[in-house]
């Protein structure tokens, strides 16, 4: 899946976030989105997922050089941000089951081997209202990354998570990242370092 941005903008009320973003996100690559606090990473993402729209410019998505309808593109991908909400009041295996309704899961992997690399199977009844920050946070990472899509976005991945979970999220990378289209929002280097290109948001600020 190759995504293309041309002359994207974006503002809330008056204010642009972002002006002129002419870019093209290739097949295969790993990109991180970079920026200070407030600069307009997660508003990008969102404006690439398509949950939020542009207020300017065409974005277009290309499958093999087909265009896919915008609106079909969300089956396309799979993300883990800290603004997605979980189901509160379903238990993690649930959870995992729901979410795996809409989408395929990786090759080789199951419910109870997802349970396994989460090393959260003594939660698997747990309501998710009742996860630590960290947990919930493994799982959105989980889940993203072991749907079986073209595109895999991700924006502050490692937040919430200790130094071994953050060995976790690395591990979790090298399985299930390689050949998708890897966009990731962030601002720590441990989270992005290995991405091939990186986009700098402030560059489309000078307007
Ligand atoms: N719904 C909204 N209405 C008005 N302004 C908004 C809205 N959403 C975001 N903004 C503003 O857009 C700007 C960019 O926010 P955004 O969350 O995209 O930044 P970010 O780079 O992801 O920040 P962080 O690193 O803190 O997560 C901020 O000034 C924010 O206040």
């Amino acid at each position: 899946m190759d995504i293309i941005l041309e002359n994207i903008g974006r503002r809330f009320n008056r204010e642009w976030i972002f002006k002129s973003v002419n870019y093209h996100f290739l097949h295969g690559n790993s990109y991180a989105i970079l920026g200070p606090n407030g600069s307009g990473k997660s508003t990008l993402l969102q404006v690439l997922i398509g949950s939020l729209t542009a207020s300017e410019g065409t974005i277009r998505y290309l499958d093999e050089d087909q265009k896919v309808d915008a609106d079909m593109f969300f089956s396309s991908s799979a993300l883990a941000a800290p603004y997605q909400e979980l189901i509160e009041e379903f238990t993690l295996r649930e959870l995992i089951d729901f979410h795996f309704s809409f989408k395929r899961m990786e090759e080789g992997l199951n419910a109870q081997l997802l349970l396994e690399l989460l090393d959260l199977e003594r939660a698997a009844d747990k309501e998710l209202r009742y996860f630590s920050s960290g947990m919930r946070q493994r799982t959105k990472l989980a889940l993203a990354c072991c749907s079986q899509t073209p595109t895999l976005f991700l924006d502050e991945p490692t937040s919430n998570l200790d130094t071994q979970g953050i060995a976790w999220y690395l591990n979790l990378i090298e399985r299930f990242a390689k050949n998708k289209l890897l966009i990731i929002c962030s601002n720590q280097e441990h989270e992005y370092s290995f991405c091939q290109h990186q986009i700098h948001i402030e560059q489309y600020k000078n307007y």
